[in-house]
């Protein structure tokens, strides 16, 4: 699998920034609110006007269309949108095969507490807490080979924190998926480093003054 670099990226708000993740590591991005963390990812995702390039391996954003891109290099945005009535539709497979036909999204349901069932429920009834793990693995069924991750535990209890954060590793480390991971909590890249080979999960970043800077 591919490492993700970004080649003077910048945003309105930010200077050009150059940053390499290897295949396989996971780079913490922290800052204060409204610093432009979540620009940045959109930035890379493509989703907003900026400036320079980004590489997955050797494959260059711009020799790929756009929808190309946002499958391989998957963004996870701080609130997600759903545009049909049920939980399944929106997982493509899902229109033409049964639940259980599935694995591995029927397993990372189950590691996210929820039974097969979920796909059979209404939109309008899942809590915030709900509709971000869903959108997890919405995001994972679509098997991107780098995660741009903002704030994907916010709204999670301790519990659901942990088995985000747990199901993110995995795939991490099965996919040797590179990850950058907005993330207001200063803990969450400690635990990682626990349950995880500290070696892919050791750097961590901050967007200060509109610069990104190694975080000391
Ligand atoms: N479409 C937009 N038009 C104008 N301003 C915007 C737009 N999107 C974001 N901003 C502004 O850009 C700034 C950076 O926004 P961003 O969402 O990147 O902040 P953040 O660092 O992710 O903050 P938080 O930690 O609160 O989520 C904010 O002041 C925000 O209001």
């Amino acid at each position: 699998m591919a490492g993700l670099r970004l080649d003077a990226i910048g945003h309105r708000l930010l200077a050009p920034v150059g940053l390499t993740l290897a295949a396989g590591e996971m780079v913490f991005l922290s800052g204060p609110s409204g610093s432009g963390k979540s620009l940045l990812l959109r930035a890379i995702a493509d989703l907003d006007p900026n400036t320079g390039e980004v590489w997955l391996g050797d494959e260059a954003r711009s020799s790929m269309t756009p929808p190309h891109w946002r499958r391989r290099v998957g963004l996870l945005p701080a609130e997600s949108f759903w545009w049909a009535e049920s939980v399944g539709k929106h997982f493509p497979v899902t229109k033409t095969a049964t639940a259980s036909a599935l694995p591995p999204m029927v397993d990372w349901l189950a590691q996210l507490g929820f039974d097969p069932d979920v796909l059979n429920w209404s939109i309008a009834r899942l809590s915030t807490g709900e509709r971000q793990r869903l959108a997890l693995v919405r995001l994972l069924a679509q098997k991107p080979e780098a995660l741009l991750l903002d704030e994907a535990t916010a709204n999670l209890d301790p519990a659901g924190r942990g088995r985000v954060e747990t199901l993110v590793d995995t795939y991490r480390r099965n996919v040797r998926a590179a990850v950058l991971w907005v993330s207001h909590d200063p803990e969450q890249r400690q635990r990682l480093a626990e349950i995880s080979d500290v070696q892919s999960i050791g750097r961590s970043y901050v967007i200060r003054d509109g610069r990104l800077e190694p975080e000391s």
